[in-house]
């Protein structure tokens, strides 16, 4: 069975780290508002400005010393990539929002990266993106983000979270570290299952293997059975190691699919704590698309803070001036900054998901408000809303 798999795509494993920071440049941040730039702003920015009636942003920005510096001119069309100074219109070129999903152009079918091995929820979230694709595992989170920079694999689907485990934590990180663009986001449902090796009942078990996720997800029902839980990589991992060791008193929590695959016994189904269980995945490519407005569309972005009471206050308010409505908020630790002089605070970076594209205006005046004080701002991607019935 395991040689099977490793014949249809063989595991991407990388092992060197890239370590991308945001460039310290300040060069994105008089250029137009726009959803292909990373901007990157100085710290100690006063917001001198406001919301007009139309929705724009006026006034201007000061450093507390040099007189107010002119407000980014969110019509000027000369946007400059602020990572490699290159000008935008000799960037590739954008894929567009519906040939996001289309085969690549030579008559092969796209490669996606995905993070497990076969049988993972995140294949299917994967197959679910692009029904005809090569789906690609990858042995980390970290990998997947490679095989696309590196062009080994066209797109990436990645987990980012779910209704009742919550965020995945390490991909916001890497969203950060990688230069990667989220072109979509796919929803799946979550059906977990107990598995077993053959002629294994749920009595004999002591322990159980899965995907820190999918023991969080299954918490009620593991702690009803008493099994001593333990973290692997994914939810078709446990399966797979559980079935070549042959266990015997070690249960796995994963797919029906990782069941077929590796050959085990199904001794309980639908065990997670609540039967809407939800993970919703990141679709990742080189290039970002050009947002439209024929659908719905979603824009998310990451951003920090000068620290100050009312400070997060003021930056979804820009948002709420605009009636644009917030569908996730996430704050992580902002990672090597200089401590302050209080150990009580921390820097922090805001994940935010908001419902509008970057081709609306309304959009590009709430981000053009909202880069007058962030102290670093970029924008992940505009992309669709998955809207398909789970
Ligand atoms: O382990 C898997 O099967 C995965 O695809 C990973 C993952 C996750 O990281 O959240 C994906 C969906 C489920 O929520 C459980 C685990």
């Amino acid at each position: 069975m395991a040689a099977s798999i490793a014949a249809r795509s063989p595991v991407i494993s990388i092992s060197r780290q890239i370590t991308a920071k945001p460039s310290p440049s300040d060069r994105g941040s008089r250029s137009t508002v726009s959803f292909r730039q990373p901007y990157i702003r100085r710290r100690n920015v006063r917001l001198l400005a406001s919301v007009n009636s139309n929705g724009g942003a006026t006034g201007g920005i000061s450093d507390g010393k040099a007189p107010a510096l002119e407000l980014p001119n969110i019509d000027d069309d000369s946007t400059y990539d602020v990572v490699s100074g290159v000008p935008s219109h000799l960037l590739p070129k954008p894929l567009s929002s519906t040939q996001y999903s289309k085969p690549v152009s030579d008559g092969s079918r796209l490669r996606v990266a995905y993070q497990g091995v076969r049988g993972a929820y995140s294949e299917s979230a994967a197959e679910k993106a692009y029904p005809n694709c090569e789906a690609v595992p990858c042995d980390q989170f970290d990998a997947a983000f490679q095989a696309v920079e590196r062009w080994l694999v066209d797109r990436a689907v990645l987990p980012i979270e779910n209704s009742l485990g919550g965020s995945i934590h390490r991909n916001y990180d890497l969203l950060l570290r990688h230069r990667l663009h989220i072109v979509g986001e796919v929803k799946l449902a979550v059906r977990h299952c107990l598995l077993a090796n053959h002629g294994v009942k749920v009595e004999d078990l002591k322990r159980v293997l899965s995907h820190p996720q999918a023991l969080a997800q299954c918490e009620n029902t593991l702690t009803k059975l008493g099994l001593v839980r333990e973290a692997v990589d994914d939810t078709a991992g446990a399966a797979k190691d559980v079935a070549l060791r042959n266990l015997k008193d070690t249960g796995a929590v994963a797919s029906s699919a990782a069941a077929a695959i590796y050959g085990m016994d199904i001794l309980a189904e639908d065990i997670q704590d609540d039967c809407d269980n939800v993970t919703r995945f990141l679709i990742l490519a080189r290039e970002p698309i050009i947002p439209g407005t024929d659908r719905p569309f979603k824009t998310s972005i990451v951003f920090s803070l000068e620290w100050g009471p009312g400070a997060l206050f003021k930056a979804l308010a820009v948002f709420a001036l605009r009636q644009i409505n917030l569908t996730k908020i996430e704050s992580r630790p902002l990672r090597n900054q200089p401590s302050r002089s209080s150990d009580t605070c921390f820097d922090y970076l805001f994940y935010v998901d908001f419902e509008a594209s970057m081709a609306d205006q309304n959009a590009q005046n709430a981000l053009g408000h909202l880069k007058e004080f962030a102290t670093f701002l970029r924008v992940l991607g505009s992309y669709p809303l998955d809207t398909t019935m789970l």
